[in-house]
């Protein structure tokens, strides 16, 4: 059994710690709010973010980063991407010997573009690292915290550490595969919310599934045009932390992209909708990355562009419906080389 941290206690984090605790590791979770650890520590509950989970009692919480680097060699990153470098560089000062790294955040660093495994890369020590594991596929906290059958990938170029973050996680309701693929990976597991958040705005305008099943497909398209030219595998886009997570984000309610883009369609401003939801929204700034990577990598990418223009220059979230519909007549085969 290993010791393990999770930096970060919001409903991913705290899902993932009751899985390593459940699967017998020495689990130790940090968040940042001290009142949060004493509630995970005394009552055993994290209501904000899993008002119904009762976690295991062997799940033991800190606010001391320090107390949390000397824990273990083997460290998940679940804070939300606009958080990864501030953890990362106020870690690293604490960490003494080279950790495995495993990271379950979807999301792309705007301005930067970078890849999550590759801000961490850049700001984390480099003593401070062995490998980089992305953890990615269709899983919903609310759904793993009740012990619902899941699948997911473990993906790193070294396979021998997406193995061990296999053996990790794995149990009878949470199923890894491994992917030596870290690009798709991430690209696929970022770029789905980018597509959930227009998914929900055609169902808060009543579009009906024509439109939702329209925006999967496409929208994969796009997202595999992109990955591919940024030299991921086009398999991967059709694997569970492409095609899998695309479906579970854009039809599920537990998606917050789903719902913020619900709420959108269903005429509420940006800012009111992110105060409303009180947790990330990852697709938001995703967005604004994907559309940037789009004029980089110079890739159609209508979906996003279109959502780019609803959600930074006001543009209605029906305007955006009709700009697709009526774009040039395309092939849709020739539209995915
Ligand atoms: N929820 C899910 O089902 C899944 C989520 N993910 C991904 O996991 C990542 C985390 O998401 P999730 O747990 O759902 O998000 P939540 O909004 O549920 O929780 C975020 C947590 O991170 C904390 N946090 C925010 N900023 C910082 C920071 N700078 N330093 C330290 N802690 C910080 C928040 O603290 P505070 O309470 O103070 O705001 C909160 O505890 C995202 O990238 C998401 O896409 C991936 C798969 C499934
Ligand atoms: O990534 C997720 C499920 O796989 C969670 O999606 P949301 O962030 O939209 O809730």
């Amino acid at each position: 059994m290993e010791n393990v941290v999770v930096l970060g206690a919001g409903s991913w984090g705290t899902a993932l710690a009751v899985v390593l605790a459940e699967n017998g590791h020495n689990t130790l979770i940090w968040s940042h709010r001290e009142d949060q650890a004493s509630e995970i520590n005394e009552q055993h509950t994290n209501k904000k973010y899993l008002p119904n989970t009762i976690l295991p009692s062997n799940l033991k919480a800190t606010s001391n980063l320090e107390e949390a680097a000397q824990h273990g060699s083997t460290i998940v990153m679940a804070v939300p991407t606009k958080g990864i470098r501030e953890v990362c560089g106020n870690i690293s000062e604490y960490l003494t010997e080279k950790a495995l790294f495993v990271h379950v955040s979807k999301g792309i660093e705007p301005d930067t573009l970078m890849r999550i495994s590759e801000l961490m890369k850049e700001s984390l020590a480099e003593n401070a690292v062995s490998d980089i594991v992305v953890l990615s596929g269709p899983s919903h906290a609310e759904e793993v915290v009740l012990k619902h059958p899941t699948t997911v990938t473990a993906a790193c170029e070294n396979l021998e550490a997406a193995e061990k973050v296999q053996d990790l996680f794995m149990n009878q309701y949470l199923r890894v595969y491994t992917n030596d693929d870290v690009i798709g990976v991430e690209i696929g597991g970022a770029l789905k919310n980018v597509i959930a958040l227009a998914a929900g705005m055609t169902d808060g305008l009543d579009f009906g599934d024509n439109a939702k099943a329209a925006l999967i497909t496409r929208g994969l398209a796009e997202i595999t045009r992109l990955g591919v030219k940024m030299g991921g595998n086009p398999f991967t886009f059709a694997g569970l932390t492409g095609m899998g997570d695309l479906i579970v984000t854009c039809t599920s309610v537990h998606s917050r992209n789903w719902r913020a883009g619900n709420m959108l369609g269903k005429g509420m401003k940006l800012e009111q909708v992110l105060d409303e939801m009180g947790m990330v929204v990852e697709g938001v700034r995703t967005t604004k990355a994907t559309y940037q990577l789009s004029k980089k990598y110079d890739v159609s990418m209508p979906i996003t562009s279109a959502l780019y223009d609803v959600l930074f220059n006001n543009m209605e979230p029906r305007a955006l419906v009709e700009s697709l519909m009526l774009r040039t007549k395309k092939s849709e085969i020739d539209e995915m080389s």
